[in-house]
């Protein structure tokens, strides 16, 4: 009586009894159960069509489909948030995946059709059995399929284990051929320093390669595409090929030039790369300026038109430089090179990025310092800075001193490509570690001591970074002997 009278009262209770009603059936069971019963009453009021995928044909031998499909389901997020399903450990240690169960049902949607999948099984074999509307059949079954088919390969690409195949030069029976051995970089594209706007264009770059076949056809263009990587020693360019790699999931062919023997050696080599993969030509820059290849300038172009003509598709090339100034422009017109990314020094920002990696820092009070050090136009390269914070990692304001006192060491522009490594050996030594440490400290001592440590350690970056020419310790010691003596 009272609340008739009232009617905002009354709006203030309906308001909250609904609320309360929503948070109840929100927090249980209800909603859920009454949307499977309604799904339930609707579905019985189609008529369905049933395929059956065996897993073995008559002379038992295994239906690639049945192995295609059940990949496929397996893959669904529907599995999640089904009622059931099987857990199984894969194959890396903390993997975990989800199977489809013989109790299940798995529920797909395409082009806004909803189909029903279930396992059968019986004491000889199993199948999967598709349950489709009717109606929806002559729309959708077929391309269904091939959209099966196509998130398969995708699945299996991802899967499959990276290789990295070198070309041998050394044993000529061997000329020409690639070895493999399992690509286990460390290296991400999210784990190296640079701008992120940079980044992401090049993420969605790759992305839209990856699913341009169709476009690429269209146009009549083979499905490939190249990118320069170029900038001063030490900016992370092996790191990001290594990144691109892994996040195309290509096998990568490191192409060595000077174990190339001639042109058509070097075509050949083109010849037996596959398809979804990465040839790589590291230093193309320096090959090409120290002549230290027997290809010549018209090998390498035919080599980078060669893709056109001769070899399948879906190929990404990578070819890195520390300069594109000496080089012929004919090698970095469009189509030879179709995307270029500067790798600069480091710059304040970037260091950011490398003190929150290497030290866990977001912020600290020398960092205004250092960004001043930068505005002075002082400069090191993300590998000088980063291996001076994990030298000093163990104290976080000891290794930003030491990068102030190293930017500030190298401040006076003078640095030349390619020489930044002899640059931070000199840096890092002597001079470095005095104006660095204060008396009797080790400050920085724990990374690099002397001109011929550096260089040692210089050569396992390099190696790291998987250049032939630099995994040759031995012959860094014997340098560093020559230089002492
Ligand atoms: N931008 C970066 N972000 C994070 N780490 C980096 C970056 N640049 C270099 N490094 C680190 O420095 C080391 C050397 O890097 P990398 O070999 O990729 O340089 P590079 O540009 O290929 O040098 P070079 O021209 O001498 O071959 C690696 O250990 C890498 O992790
Ligand atoms: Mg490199």
């Amino acid at each position: 009586m009272f609340l008739s009278s009232n009617p905002i009262l009354l709006l203030g209770l309906i308001i909250t009894v609904s609320y309360l009603l929503l948070r109840f059936l929100h927090k249980t069971s209800i909603l859920y159960t009454l949307k499977k019963r309604w799904r339930l009453i609707e579905d019985r009021s189609h008529v369905y069509q049933f395929y059956k995928v065996p897993q073995f044909n008559e002379l038992m031998q295994e239906n690639q489909l049945y192995r295609r499909v059940f990949a496929y389901l397996n893959s669904l997020s529907s599995i999640e948030d089904s009622d059931f399903a099987n857990l199984f450990s894969g194959n890396k240690s903390n993997e975990i995946n989800l199977f489809i169960d013989p109790n299940q049902i798995v529920v797909d949607t395409f082009l806004s059709a909803r189909v029903y999948w279930s396992c059968e099984r019986d004491s000889r074999s199993r199948a999967l059995v598709l349950k489709i509307r009717r109606s929806d059949k002559r729309k959708i079954l077929r391309p269904y399929l091939q959209h099966v088919h196509a998130m398969f390969d995708e699945i299996e690409q991802r899967r499959k284990e990276v290789k990295l195949y070198i070309n041998a030069g050394d044993e000529p029976e061997r000329n020409g051929r690639w070895r493999s051995i399992p690509f286990t970089h460390p290296s991400t594209i999210e784990t190296v320093a640079m701008d992120s706007d940079l980044k992401n264009k090049i993420k969605s770059d790759l992305e839209s390669f990856l699913k341009s076949k169709q476009y690429y056809h269209r146009l009549g263009r083979v499905w490939k595409r190249s990118y320069l990587l170029y900038g001063p020693s030490g900016t992370g360019k092996s790191s990001f090929v290594a990144g691109i790699a892994k996040f195309l999931c290509y096998d990568v062919y490191d192409i060595d030039l000077s174990k190339v023997i001639n042109d058509s050696d070097l075509k050949m080599l083109l010849l037996q790369t596959t398809n979804k993969s990465m040839i790589v030509i590291e230093d193309l820059d320096r090959y090409l300026a120290e002549k230290s290849t027997a290809v010549s300038l018209s090998g390498i172009l035919n080599f980078m038109d060669g893709i056109i003509s001769c070899c399948g598709e879906e190929r990404v090339m990578v070819f890195t430089m520390n300069g594109k100034d000496r080089i012929d422009p004919t090698v970095l017109r469009p189509g030879r090179i179709d995307v270029h990314i500067h790798f600069p020094l480091c710059d304040f920002s970037a260091f950011k990025t490398l003190a929150n990696s290497h030290l866990g820092l977001k912020e600290h009070k020398l960092f205004s310092q250092i960004e001043e050090v930068f505005q002075t136009g002082s400069s090191l390269s993300p590998a000088e800075i980063g291996e001076i914070m994990i030298s000093n990692r163990t104290s976080p304001s000891r290794a930003l001193k030491c990068v102030i006192s190293a930017l500030q060491t190298n401040g006076d522009g003078s640095r030349g490509m390619g020489r930044v490594g002899q640059q931070l050996g000199e840096s890092t030594s002597g001079r470095f570690v005095e104006e660095c440490g204060e008396p009797g400290s080790i400050f920085c001592r724990e990374g690099v001591h002397t001109m011929k440590e550096f260089r040692k350690l210089y050569g396992l970056l390099r190696m790291r970074s998987g250049r032939k020419d630099s995994m040759d310790l031995d012959s860094v010691e014997k340098e560093n002997s020559k230089q002492e003596t």
